[in-house]
Formats: structure tokens, sequence, C-alpha cells
């Protein structure tokens, strides 16, 4: 038996990643009788068919630690949430929510600030102020090949997602980080008009510097639809060590209860209110959503 992971799957065969090389295996039917669907992304036993050929069968998958749905891979370990100083003009109650659903699937999350080449407006600093206490945050630019270097280094022993909006450059710097990886860059317009992230099927590519990174990039749904109002505290990283603090403990939303240390710690300015401003929208959101059904 030797062990390996699934890096693809098309038209019930998988592509099992191991020591000895690339297998094309088949699931065993016992997997279909258990409704187990194998999913790119797990770590399998596989027993080999045919050496020369590198064919195979799976015969066990191992526990996932955890499953996305966009791409639908498992055992993905770290977010890469990209974000443009222009070209979209940045949004930050979408990073906000970016990183809700990464937190959510409990992903290590790196904030990458792309198109620095266009900072006129000093951006970077901006968004730093706001979340370089609880992130990671590496300025990129494709053109003058800044941050490349920073950015292999987070995906080393990772399996990593890229997400953020249409345009803000995932496949440019996918494209620089690996000269193995083609992906297409283009106008935004066209490539929607294609749909190009409808028909393709997610698969995970190996880097030469080490780690595993998703070729289509995640959370096309932004929807808050999953999370309940008292969890989405726990997605705000810089609210979570206060929480214990509160009065109501984890029962407190840090809306208007008495002795709050998070509104504490906002009137003392060590937790952004931007980024207060924007929990209590989202829970806002999250309650209206409840009302309607
Ligand atoms: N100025 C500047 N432009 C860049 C940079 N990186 C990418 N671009 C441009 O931004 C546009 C979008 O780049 P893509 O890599 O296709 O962006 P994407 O995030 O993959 O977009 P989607 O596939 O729609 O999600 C292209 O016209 C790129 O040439 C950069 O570092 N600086
Ligand atoms: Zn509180």
């Amino acid at each position: 038996m030797v062990q390996g992971r699934i890096i693809k799957g098309i038209g019930g065969f998988y592509y099992v990643d191991t020591k000895q090389g690339l297998y094309e295996c088949k699931a065993r039917g016992i997997f279909r009788k258990k409704k187990i669907t194998p999913l790119v992304g797990d770590m399998v036993d596989i027993s080999i068919v045919d050496d020369k050929n590198k064919k195979g069968v799976i015969e066990d998958i191992h526990d996932r630690d955890s499953e996305l749905i966009r791409p639908p891979i498992s055992n993905v370990t770290k977010a890469i949430i990209v974000f443009a100083v222009k070209n979209p003009k940045p949004n930050l109650s979408l990073l906000d929510r970016f990183i809700v659903l990464a937190e959510k699937e409990g992903l290590n999350v790196v904030i990458c600030i792309s198109k620095v080449d266009l900072d006129d407006d000093n951006y970077l600093e901006e968004i730093k102020s706001i979340y370089g206490s609880s992130y990671n945050i590496i300025p990129v630019s494709n053109k003058l090949n800044i941050g490349i270097d920073e950015i292999k280094e987070e995906l080393k022993n990772n399996i990593s997602v890229f997400a953020g909006p249409s345009g803000v450059g995932k496949s440019s710097l996918l494209n620089s980080i690996d000269s193995n990886l083609k992906l297409e860059v283009g106008q935004i317009s066209e490539k929607v008009k294609r749909g190009k992230h409808t028909t393709r099927h997610a698969q995970l590519i190996r880097l030469e510097e080490g780690g595993l990174v998703a070729d289509t990039p995640g959370f096309s749904s932004l929807s808050l639809d999953e999370i309940e109002a008292i969890d989405l505290k726990e997605y705000f990283i810089e609210f979570r060590e206060l929480s214990s603090e509160c009065k109501f403990y984890k029962n407190c939303l840090h809306e208007n209860e008495p002795d709050c240390q998070v509104k504490k710690a906002l009137e003392e300015g060590t937790i952004s209110r931007y980024r207060y401003d924007s929990y209590i929208q989202l829970l806002h959101e999250i309650r209206d959503r409840k009302r309607r059904y």
C-alpha cells in the first residue's frame, strides 16, 4: 500500500501524488456504496495495479480536517485573500466577508495587497493600520516583481487557496509564483462571458518550492447564510481573546451589553473602529436574513 494525495479528479479517475510518482486511480466500489466521494485534497492509501503505467486503486480515504465547497477541496490549510489597491477599487466590507468565510473554515488567513505599483493614495498603509495587528499583510506587485518570494514562503507546507474579487490579479500572481502554472490573465469582462470558473474542475498544483495550491479561486459565493449571529464574533479574531473577559462571556455579542471588553477596547482605540462597524453591519445582515424566513 502506498500513501498519497489526490490532486485531480476527472471522470471517475483520481490522480494521486505519491513519493513514487503520480498514479491514475479508480476508487473501490465500496466508497460509492457508502456514499463517500473521494475529494481533491484527500490523503489516501492506494494499491498499485500496474506500476509501469502508473495505475492504482484507492483503498482507503483518511479522515478530512476540512472540506471546502468552492473549490471542492479537502484539507485546505491557508487562504491567501487578495485585494488590489486600485483597479478594482478596494472594498473593505467585501474583504471582511472573505475573512469571515475563511475563518469559519478554520483556515490560516494571509492578506495579500496587490498592484502596489498603482498605490498613489497609500492605500497599503491604511489596510495595515486596520488589519496589520491581526493578519500578515503581504504587499505584491506582479508588474514590479514585489512580494512574490514572501507569498511562496506562505505557501510552503500548506494547501492553499487564493481568494478575492475578480480582476485583483490572482491568476497573474499564481503565474509569477510558478512558471508551470499557465493561468489565463485578461480582461474581467471577457472571462466572465466565457464562464471561466464554471466548467473546470478544481485541482491542486504542487509548487517547485513546496506546498500545494488550488488552481481555482475560493469562496465565489460570499453569502453568510451558514453563519449564526452568535458565532460571527468568533470570526473577527481580534475580538476572540477579549470575549472571555466580557460580563456575558461567550454570549456577549459586543453590541449593547454592559461590561463588554470589545467595546472598551474600541473606546481605547485598540480595536479598529472600522472593523467593529463592519462586524455590526454583518450582524444586522444575518439577523435580517433570519427575519425573512
Ligand atoms: N498594475 C498592475 N496590474 C496587474 C498586476 N497584476 C495583474 N494586473 C492586471 O490586472 C488584470 C487582472 O488580472 P488577473 O490575474 O486576470 O486577475 P484575477 O484576480 O485572476 O481575475 P479573475 O480571474 O477575474 O478572478 C490584468 O489586466 C493584469 O494584467 C500588477 O501587479 N500591477
Ligand atoms: Zn463583549
